[in-house]
């Protein structure tokens, strides 16, 4: 029988305005969730602002902790998890975020930014294979080491950012990838150029991708299956393909009916393609 690499059980979280206040946000209601061990899928979160796509995913990197419910990682609860365990965890869980900046220090270039997790976790045997696992991941995700190594972030375009995160990932060799609107603040000619590392890192590399955004246009090109979120609830969950299609929820018809290209085998005003080719 498979193994779960994620199980995340009837987890809710409660935010508590103030001390004083005895008013309460549900974020997150019984959410449930297993991705299995030997089957990398791609799974997105869809739901509008305030759903709470990003609650899960601060859950699920261990930021906050769940006002009920557990998240097994492996089998063991994320909460409790020390030591070796713990350092097990953050290699195999990475994150990419919304803004490629946030994440940059201003005054560092990119080797360093590529260099701190490969001493941190201690990936390479020697600085000239520090070197090569670099140069794999900047490869991976589809930049020319020679164009970005050396480089300032400010000398370094929005989507270029962007896929040296994605590197930055990757050279961790992660289990799962938690992608939190990765392209929203990116050029829409960019945005395939993203989505492709990351599919890639999918089928290549066999990370499970859980891909949280508002825009089903890119959740239907990139993902397997969808979950949609509305006010912390689940309405909806299947393969992406019958729900963006076939919506059964009132509100999942709603997210479908605000799709800016309303020709799903039409992308990036690129003539028909199959999805595997994203
Ligand atoms: N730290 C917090 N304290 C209080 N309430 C919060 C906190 N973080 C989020 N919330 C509330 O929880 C709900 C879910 O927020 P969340 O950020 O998870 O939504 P989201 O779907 O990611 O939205 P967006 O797409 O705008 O980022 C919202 O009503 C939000 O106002």
């Amino acid at each position: 029988m498979s193994e779960n690499l994620l199980e995340i059980r009837k987890v809710s979280k409660v935010y508590q305005r103030g001390l004083l206040s005895s008013k309460a946000t549900v974020a997150l209601k019984q959410f449930s969730l297993t991705l299995k061990e030997d089957e990398p899928t791609i799974l997105t979160v869809a739901g509008e602002s305030g759903s709470g796509k990003t609650t899960l995913a601060m859950l699920l990197l261990g930021f906050i902790t769940a006002t009920t419910g557990e998240i097994l990682y492996r089998g063991k609860n994320i909460a409790g998890l020390v030591g070796k365990e713990r350092m097990a965890y953050r290699r195999e869980v990475q994150a990419v975020f919304q803004d490629p900046f946030a994440v940059f220090n201003p005054f560092y270039t990119v080797d360093h930014l590529l260099t701190v997790p490969i001493r941190q976790f201690k990936l390479a045997k020697s600085r000239a294979d520090g070197v090569r696992r670099m140069e794999e991941a900047l490869t991976a995700v589809g930049l020319r080491p020679e164009d970005v190594l050396g480089r300032f972030p400010h000398q370094l375009s929005g989507g270029q950012r962007q896929r040296i995160n994605v590197a930055r990932a990757l050279l961790l060799k992660p289990r799962l990838l938690i992608a939190d609107e990765p392209v929203s603040m990116v050029d829409a000619s960019l945005r395939a150029n993203i989505l492709e590392s990351l599919r890639n890192l999918h089928r290549d590399h066999g990370v499970s991708i859980i891909y949280i955004t508002h825009d089903l246009t890119t959740a239907y090109h990139v993902a397997d299956d969808i979950v949609v979120l509305y006010k912390g609830d689940v309405v909806e969950k299947g393969d992406v393909e019958s729900v963006i299609r076939n919506p059964q929820h009132s509100y999942t018809r709603l997210l479908v009916d605000s799709i800016p290209w309303p020709d799903l085998n039409k992308k990036w005003g690129e003539p028909l393609k199959p999805r595997e080719t994203v």
